[in-house]
């Protein structure tokens, strides 16, 4: 899920277009280049002229005008909600980029390092370059820089385009959920992107497992002023385990949607972190927040991780310094936390560890019945007459949600043939099982 993520943010088509970068831009970019070229070895006309024209800015990745940018500056929004055009985007090395049109996809900006990228905004072109990674550890402290230059510099131009990008990522942030991952130091938490609503009603779990989980972080979270009056760090952790596609990514989206919280990706095994980091970015996590360690199973043993136990135990606990964590961990299977099972799964640590298993009976009827909500070719009585149907012949214990899921999504216009495909269609999957 973690790789997916960053695929979805590294590899998404970016609404790019390549043509029509007007005659500012072109002007602009030469001074620069004629300035870098020249440097300081003549008198610093040109560079008089890229200053007169230009209005830079740097940004941190611990500045929220950071998240901003980011969430904001993507393949359509910008250009499409400002003035009426699609945001154009290229690096600045002339690249064509894929995908040369403009589309409505969605799009994550997640620039490369020491790479220019431009758009406009107002007829101006707005370039945006991430700093090296030797220039970060040193001037930065670790954080990633960012420079924005916007040219020409129309009076009030930067302070307009900060306003639209703060207005659009409030915009949308209220109907989406905030994801953030270690920033390149593993020191901060960096932004990532606004994750897509999931709604607690669309899961589907057994009897009374998301009621229990819910109630639980409902409780937790109202109860800040207990533990801290008691002095006990305001942290709950969950491991929520079971074969893959069971919903346990998708229903830590669905809580964090529900509480507004906030979700911080962890990898154990990135490159570079070590314990005391570990330790930095529990501590840095943003107020109202989950820790979302992926797959905590395979992580653990993994070869490029070097983080101990004794440095795992004591990110699971939390930081002292946070109000309200909660702490969910993934995992397939138990097995690899055997050895650590007592210090593991105790108060203050793993409070809970749930299970979530293949579809039940009721399970499938409450997916078949909220995947076809909107269908308007029948009554609400023949939705839960035909799901009835649908549930009694499934075989339980069996196949994932996320199967049952694909399967539905072959028939999405046609409820009936769902229905009455769907015990041939499990035959045929146990045969392509045992083959
Ligand atoms: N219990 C469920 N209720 C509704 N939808 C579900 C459920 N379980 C899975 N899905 C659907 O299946 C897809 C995959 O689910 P998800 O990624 O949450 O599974 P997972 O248990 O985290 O898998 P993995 O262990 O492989 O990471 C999602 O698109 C989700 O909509």
């Amino acid at each position: 899920m973690i790789s997916a993520l960053k695929d979805n943010v590294l590899h998404s088509p970016l609404a790019m277009n390549v043509a029509q970068i007007g005659q500012f831009y072109i002007s602009t970019q030469l001074l620069q280049f004629l300035h870098n070229l020249v440097g300081e070895k003549v008198p610093d006309v040109l560079g008089y002229m890229w200053r007169t024209r230009t209005k830079t800015l740097s940004i941190r990745s611990t500045d929220s005008t950071y998240t901003t940018m980011l969430s904001s500056v993507d393949g359509t929004s910008m250009g499409d909600d400002l003035d009426g055009e699609p945001a154009y985007m290229e690096p600045g090395d002339g690249t064509e980029l894929p995908n040369n049109k403009a589309v409505n996809a969605q799009a994550y900006f997640n620039p490369a390092t020491g790479v220019n990228y431009n758009f406009t905004f107002e007829k101006c072109t707005v370039t945006i370059i991430r700093e090296g990674d030797k220039d970060m550890s040193k001037s930065s402290g670790g954080k990633s820089v960012y420079r924005v230059a916007i040219s020409p510099a129309t009076p009030g131009v930067m302070e307009r385009w900060i306003e639209a990008t703060r207005e659009m990522y409030q915009s949308q942030k209220d109907d989406r959920v905030e994801i953030y991952i270690a920033g390149q130091s593993n020191y901060y938490w960096d932004f990532l992107l606004l994750g897509d609503r999931r709604d607690l009603d669309t899961i589907h779990l057994a009897a009374g497992v998301k009621e229990n989980i819910v109630g639980m972080a409902s409780k937790f979270l109202r109860r800040r002023s207990d533990y801290h009056s008691r002095q006990i760090n305001h942290h709950l952790g969950f491991c929520l385990y079971g074969p893959p596609g069971t919903g346990k990514t998708t229903l830590i989206r669905a809580i964090a949607y529900h509480f507004k919280l906030k979700i911080h990706l962890l990898s154990l095994s990135s490159r570079d972190l070590n314990d005391s980091r570990l330790h930095s970015l529990m501590a840095s996590t943003k107020e109202g927040g989950i820790i979302l360690i992926e797959d905590i199973d395979k992580q653990l043993n993994s070869s490029s991780s070097e983080i101990t136990a004794a440095g795992l135990l004591q990110a699971l606990e939390g930081s002292a310094n946070t109000a309200a964590q909660i702490v969910f961990v993934t995992a397939n299977s138990l097995e690899p936390l055997k050895p650590y099972e007592d210090t593991v799964f105790r108060h203050g640590r793993i409070d809970k560890k749930i299970r979530l298993g293949y579809a039940d009976k009721t399970m499938a009827k409450s997916l078949f019945c909220s995947f076809f909500s909107s269908c308007k070719s029948e009554t609400a009585d023949d939705i839960e007459a035909l799901s009835e149907q649908f549930s009694s012949v499934l075989l339980e214990d069996t196949w994932s949600m996320a199967h049952l899921e694909g399967y539905l999504l072959q028939y999405d216009d046609d409820i009936r043939k769902a229905v009455s495909e769907f015990a041939g269609w499990q035959e045929e999957q146990k045969k392509e099982r045992t083959s």
